[in-house]
């Protein structure tokens, strides 16, 4: 049965008119290295940490401002919630298409509640705590290029004409703020869109933008802004002295640096105003220096490109052979597409950015089964990105996985998905800019700790969103999708006063 809200009646939560307060006890275990009875054991030592949650229940107008808003995810997204919220239906060949949020983690998946007698009992992902309702989303952003939010939806082949030009009204009289603009980090290529440029020094540049997002939040009256990156540059040098900390990058910038990225500026200018800072593209944005920035100044941040299509599968598909001891020998990651990204990625440069986030993603799966994997071993994994105008948005995938299974066979898996590559990853957006926003409202507090603080500044709950999670130093890198999904809805079940989900239903044992 599906229910579409709940409250939780329990001495662990508390409801009041500002907050949710709950109580949880995290279990976890350590382990030591004994010697015991003359010969040395690995013990594990279960463990028990309460932690207290609070969540600020006031959710917030929210205004999304997006670095490459004219491209063909940012028009594709904006117009998408327009259609949601207009409750726009459009005439496809096939039937009449009523707008949904399909692809979206809190607007179209579901958790298990508990049971009502005997009947599994299951609620909206989105009905765990209060978030910002998508429809009220307020859009903004920049572009090098000024094409209206309209003709770039065109130009992005991803929705249907008839919902186009229903779009068009809402949409021709958005235009992007002029961008950072320079060449050397996109693919040549790029140039003639560069229309729409912000003048000057980089720190001027920087300064603008905290300019833009200051006049956005006053004409729009939105309350809190998220801003998001949708645009693939090269990867920046990290050089001592010029990027490595906080005070050397922003030396660096005072100093005009060229090494200095359009994405780590636009990053720098939001981390300097407290606005949460999401890397959707497969670039170094956060160079160690702007990650110091960010975690000095607590502004959360969080990256890196949009888990969308083979990436995703990927962290399934090895999460599911390596969890059931089937060794993954080889991987061969290949796919088309003749979208603007697709352009920008025929130059090495920035294809290498893509090529580094596609490829260690199977990097935590692999060193977690020393039974397949000798340390330092790994499958051959290779990634193929080739520009093919005629598909368009139309991206066409195909991969390949093969493993040793027993008794040295062999076994070969292949896959091929063709879908929009815009209406894959427009979900994945909202998704990182409703849960950015959630997550700054959450506070906690661990036994031992003598106050409540929010989560880390590098906010490593997004990194079901994300190809190459960023996470704070030291932290381990989990790219496992189910692991990454459980871990999201575990941390707001506690949020909220319910159990982690372990699947176990000894109820029916
Ligand atoms: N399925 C997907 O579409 C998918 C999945 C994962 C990641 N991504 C990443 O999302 C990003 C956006 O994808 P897209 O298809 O919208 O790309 P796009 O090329 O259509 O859009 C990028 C936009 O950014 C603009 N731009 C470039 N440099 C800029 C700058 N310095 N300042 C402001 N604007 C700038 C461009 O003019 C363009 O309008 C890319 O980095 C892509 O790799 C996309
Ligand atoms: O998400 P995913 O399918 O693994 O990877 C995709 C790439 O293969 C594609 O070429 C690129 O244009 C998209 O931005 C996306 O990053």
């Amino acid at each position: 049965m599906f229910i579409e809200s709940f409250k939780v009646d329990s001495p662990n939560v508390k409801y009041t008119d500002s907050e949710i307060h709950s109580v949880y006890n995290y279990e976890t275990a350590e382990l030591v290295h004994e010697n015991r009875n003359g010969t040395y054991q690995w013990i594990v030592k279960p463990k028990t940490v309460k932690y207290e949650f609070r969540t600020d229940t006031h959710v917030p107008k929210l205004g999304v401002m997006l670095v490459g808003w004219g491209g063909n995810n940012g028009s594709t997204l904006t117009g998408g919630v327009i259609a949601n919220r207009e409750g726009i239906s459009w005439a496809t060949k096939d039937k009449v298409q009523q707008a949904n949020y399909f692809g979206s983690l809190t607007q179209a998946s579901a958790i298990r509640v508990g049971s009502f007698n005997g009947e599994e009992i299951y609620a909206p992902f989105k009905s765990l705590l209060p978030m910002v309702n998508p429809d009220d989303i307020i859009f903004g952003g920049w572009d090098i290029s000024n094409m209206n939010l309209a003709d770039a939806m065109g130009m992005g082949q991803g929705l249907d004409i008839d919902l186009q030009k229903q779009l068009r009204p809402y949409m021709e009289h958005m235009v992007p703020l002029p961008g950072i603009y320079y060449p050397d980090f996109i693919a040549a290529n790029q140039g003639s869109r560069a229309n729409n440029v912000i003048k000057g020094t980089k720190k001027e540049q920087v300064q603008q933008v905290i300019k833009d997002i200051k006049e956005f939040k006053e004409k729009t009256k939105v309350e809190r802004v998220v801003v998001g990156t949708a645009n693939t540059e090269r990867y920046s040098n990290v050089v001592v002295g010029l990027n490595d900390t906080a005070e050397s990058l922003m030396a660096s910038l005072e100093r005009n640096e060229a090494e200095i990225s359009p994405s780590t500026l636009y990053a720098i200018a939001c981390v300097l105003e407290d606005v949460p800072f999401i890397n959707g593209s497969p670039q170094n944005t956060f160079v160690p220096g702007l990650i110091e920035l960010a975690i000095q100044r607590n502004c959360l941040i969080g990256g890196d490109d949009f888990k969308s299509g083979q990436t995703k599968m990927k962290s399934v598909l090895v999460d599911f052979l390596v969890g059931a001891g089937i060794k993954p020998t080889s991987i061969v990651s290949y796919n088309h597409l003749g979208n603007n990204d697709g352009m920008n990625l025929s130059a090495p440069q920035t294809f290498r950015s893509k090529e580094i986030s596609k490829s260690n993603v199977v990097d935590d799966m692999v060193a977690s089964n020393s039974i397949l994997y000798e340390p330092g071993e790994h499958p051959d994994h290779v990634v193929v990105i080739k520009y093919v105008p005629d598909v368009g948005d139309s991206k066409r995938a195909m991969d390949e996985y093969t493993s040793e299974i027993f008794m040295g066979g062999k076994s070969t898996i292949v896959m091929h998905n063709t879908c929009e590559d815009s209406l894959l990853a427009a979900p994945i957006i909202l998704d990182l800019v409703l849960l950015a926003e959630l997550s700054t409202r959450i506070q906690l507090k661990a036994e031992g700790e003598g106050k409540f603080h929010s989560f880390h500044p590098v906010a490593t709950i997004l990194s079901y969103l994300t190809k190459a999670p960023l996470v704070p130093p030291g932290t381990p890198v989990v790219n496992a999708l189910s692991k990454q999904r459980a871990m999201l809805e575990n941390i707001l079940r506690a949020c909220v006063g319910l159990a982690p989900e372990n699947n176990m239903i000894l109820e029916y044992k």
